[in-house]
């Protein structure tokens, strides 16, 4: 693919005023535009004056783990509107769009006192050359995929495989056979079906391609793929529920009740929440709402990136291999095949979530083949939902599991491709603990984890 006449993409050239909107914590995301090269920090972003895009939408749903929120009319509409600065500009005439002081320097034809006509390309635009002046923004500009990584032919509604940053790939509506890399658009939840939603579910991303005509993915008759709760040892067999079986998508959550007993619930909480350096660390869209931590079994060097954030990883310390020794058991995973990574969250209290995502990441490899994580549930009492990507008739709930401490849960098979998950805000007061052991299946290229691997 040529490279087009913005170059190639850099981590620093994705726009930052995708997906606004105010993050978990109430706080104003970064106005659409303040990073937009060439453009004052200061200068407001149109978007503010877009009706119901505004920050203060009441609809505002977080969603992905950098604690972004995109309301529920903005986010599916945030992807057309991209490129609407540039048309904005342009119907508001000589004037420029509000918030904006005309422009002194009047480029015939696009804006400023001697506007003449609609200019019908963003800045950037072989025909549309100016730098941005005054307060008008610089429109998005094209991108072409980072090198080695090839076109998506098509809007795909997950992460994409770009180092450190939770983006995915759209065709640029502007240069044909281009693409530009967008956050992972999130599927909002289906309840209430208005005409509205109707509308927008028709511009939503096209499903991936089923297996045949009664399954989404290869059915499990063939794969022989197992769960947990089938492999495990007849004392723990009956202990094994399974709140989501949808063996159409091959996906499968598992849950077990009170794994740990109430003393050793105590002792880990207070255990792990007192020895692990806690991070927040900062998103696309500002800090995260949850501290987190990020440990990995050896010598592996993975570092845990989503969301625009990157978590160094912390070897399992003793007191991990203690824990996985009990909560592991009834999973009946053999301590040579035990996951070789885990993910801990901290909730200090129901103000602190998650927001809806998919434990998608390329480590995983989730997206590509069945994959497993087991999760566990330590203090507060918390709620745990999920959602289809792709929801068929009557299939448009949203599913929801509390979870308990001491409680496990289990995601299985192809449960990160077809579903999202999300621990909402509550009223809580208590802090809450959740590790999610995974397994690395795919190392960073320069972690000695993967080389000894291959050996
Ligand atoms: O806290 C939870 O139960 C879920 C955490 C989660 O989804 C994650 O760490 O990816
Ligand atoms: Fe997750």
């Amino acid at each position: 693919m040529q490279d087009t006449a913005a170059g190639a993409v850099k981590a620093s050239d994705v726009p930052s005023y995708v997906g606004h909107g105010n993050d978990a914590l109430g706080r104003e995301n970064p106005g659409p535009g303040k990073d937009v090269p060439g453009q004052g920090k200061d200068v407001p972003g149109p978007e503010k004056n877009i009706p119901g895009q505004g920050n203060d939408d009441p609809g505002v749903e977080r969603d992905c783990r950098s604690g972004e929120s995109i309301s529920r009319s903005a986010a599916s509409t945030w992807h057309a509107q991209i490129f609407r600065i540039g048309e904005q500009r342009a119907s508001h005439g000589a004037y420029g769009p509000p918030g904006y002081s005309p422009c002194p320097g009047g480029h015939h034809g696009c804006h400023g006192t001697q506007y003449v006509q609609p200019m019908p390309w963003p800045y950037g635009h072989p025909q549309h050359p100016h730098p941005p002046c005054h307060g008008h923004p610089a429109a998005p500009r094209p991108f072409a995929p980072l090198p080695g990584y090839p076109p998506m032919p098509h809007y795909y509604p997950s992460h994409g495989h770009v180092p450190n940053v939770h983006y995915t790939y759209a065709p640029h509506p502007h240069y044909p056979g281009y693409y530009m890399p967008v956050p992972a658009m999130p599927k909002q939840a289906r309840e209430p079906s208005s005409d509205e939603d109707r509308k927008r579910e028709k511009q939503e991303p096209p499903p991936p391609a089923k297996f045949d005509d009664d399954h989404w993915e290869e059915p499990r008759s063939r794969t022989k793929l197992k769960l947990f709760g089938e492999e495990c040892s007849d004392e723990f067999r009956q202990m094994w529920k399974y709140p989501l079986s949808d063996e159409s998508r091959r996906s499968f959550a598992g849950y077990i009740p009170k794994v740990l007993n109430e003393e050793l619930c105590r002792s880990f909480f207070t255990k792990i929440k007192d020895s692990c350096e806690w991070k927040q660390p900062e998103g696309a869209f500002g800090q995260i709402p949850r501290k987190t931590c990020w440990m990995v079994k050896g010598n592996c060097k993975c570092k845990y990136r989503y969301g625009g954030l990157e978590v160094q990883p912390e070897e399992f310390p003793k007191w991990m291999i203690e824990l996985m020794e009990v909560v592991l058991r009834p999973c009946g995973i053999a301590q040579n095949d035990w996951p070789n990574s885990c993910n801990l969250n901290l909730y200090e209290d129901g103000g602190m979530t998650v927001g809806w995502h998919s434990d998608d990441e390329c480590l995983f490899q989730g997206k590509f083949r069945d994959c497993r994580i087991i999760s566990l549930s330590l203090g507060a009492t918390r709620k745990f939902e999920l959602r289809r990507n792709w929801p068929e008739d009557r299939e448009d709930r949203v599913q929801r599991v509390v979870l308990n401490t001491g409680d496990l849960l289990t995601m299985e098979g192809m449960f990160q491709k077809h579903f999202q998950h999300r621990v909402p805000r509550e009223d809580v007061k208590e802090p809450r603990i959740n590790l999610t052991w995974r397994w690395v299946k795919k190392h960073i290229p320069d972690c000695p984890a993967g080389r000894s691997r291959r050996v």
